[in-house]
């Protein structure tokens, strides 16, 4: 495993607070975890940021999201905050400022499964480079009078859905300074990848099990292709599964991917469940610089 983090330099400023201490004095103290060359890679980074970032604060960091665009409702902007740690949050702001003039203004669209994490990371994106946020579903509920997701899928089925997401994704594509969370289905239609052509997607793949399990925790009644009776978990699994095999080449058409089995492999966790979102939205911009410099 240590071979595997020493080979990959970049993965040396992914840095999970839970393992890496700050001390009063300013040094660091590692989990037994960290060993060896790790260590030094994590070390050498960390002195780096505290020089480069003398004044900030021992605590946690709060990104707030500031949101503004063209032809999209004041009441859609979001405004909810996601905590992340110091150091993530230092990692993640590093990260952008390199590849935020490559970036030129262009749109970053999330797509993935169901409880993959597009909205909670796309957040903190956003709030990062100072981008406005959407999520797509809010924007067709509020397209349909204010009428529930869930509703729209009820009172006039799933095409009429399907319509206007992609109305929506039209109308989205000719902003620029957006992150959008797209609803999971919105990779089917070969349309929307024409409007989400104008700027970045980036694929987040989560593992069924972990995607049943948020959705388990959270409950189906908003995600009206879930529902049905019997237990959560099974129930969301056995559904995600066919749809990920329906959807399983288009979610590649992305032109980014983010694995959270990658992720986790390369900084050596069992569990990625372990993964912040923060961490992941670094991991999204590695893979979003790596397809700029392509
Ligand atoms: N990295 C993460 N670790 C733990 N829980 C997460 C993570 N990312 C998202 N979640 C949780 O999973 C659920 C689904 O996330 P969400 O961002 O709404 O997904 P999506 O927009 O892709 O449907 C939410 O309850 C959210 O808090
Ligand atoms: O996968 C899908 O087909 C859907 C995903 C949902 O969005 P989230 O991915 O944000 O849950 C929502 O658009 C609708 O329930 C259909």
């Amino acid at each position: 495993m240590e071979a595997k983090i020493s080979q990959s330099l970049q993965w040396s400023t992914l840095i999970d607070s839970e393992k890496i201490i700050r001390k009063p004095s300013g040094s660091l103290r590692f989990s037994q975890r960290y060993k060896g060359q790790q260590r030094l890679q994590m070390a050498e980074y960390c002195n780096l940021q505290s020089r480069k970032a003398a004044t900030w604060l021992h605590r946690p960091v709060t990104l707030k999201v500031s949101c503004s665009a063209q032809n999209i409702p004041a009441s859609l902007l979001e405004s909810e905050s996601f905590p992340a740690s110091f150091d993530e949050a230092m990692i993640l702001k590093d990260k952008l400022e390199e590849i935020e003039p490559y970036l030129s203004g262009r749109c970053i669209y999330l797509v993935g499964m169901m409880g993959s994490g597009k909205t909670t990371v796309g957040r903190i994106l956003s709030e990062a480079l100072g981008y406005s946020f959407f999520d797509s579903d809010k924007l067709i509920e509020l397209a349909v009078g204010g009428t529930t997701v869930a509703e729209i899928f009820k009172l006039y089925g799933e095409s009429f859905f399907r319509d206007n997401e992609t109305e929506v994704l039209h109308k989205l594509s000719s902003n620029y300074r957006l992150v959008v969370s797209t609803g999971g289905g919105a990779v089917i239609r070969p349309i929307n990848w024409k409007y989400m052509q104008k700027g970045i997607s980036v694929w987040l793949d989560v593992p069924l099990e972990v995607l049943a399990r948020r959705i388990a925790a959270v409950g189906t009644d908003s995600r009206p292709l879930l529902t049905g009776d019997g237990d959560a978990y099974a129930k969301a699994f056995k559904r995600l599964s066919t749809l990920l095999e329906e959807r399983g080449e288009a979610y590649s058409n992305a032109n980014a991917r983010v694995s959270l089995e990658n992720i986790a492999d390369k900084l050596g966790y069992v569990d990625v469940c372990n993964l912040s979102p923060t961490v992941i939205a670094i991991e999204a911009l590695l893979q979003i610089e790596k397809y700029l410099k392509k």
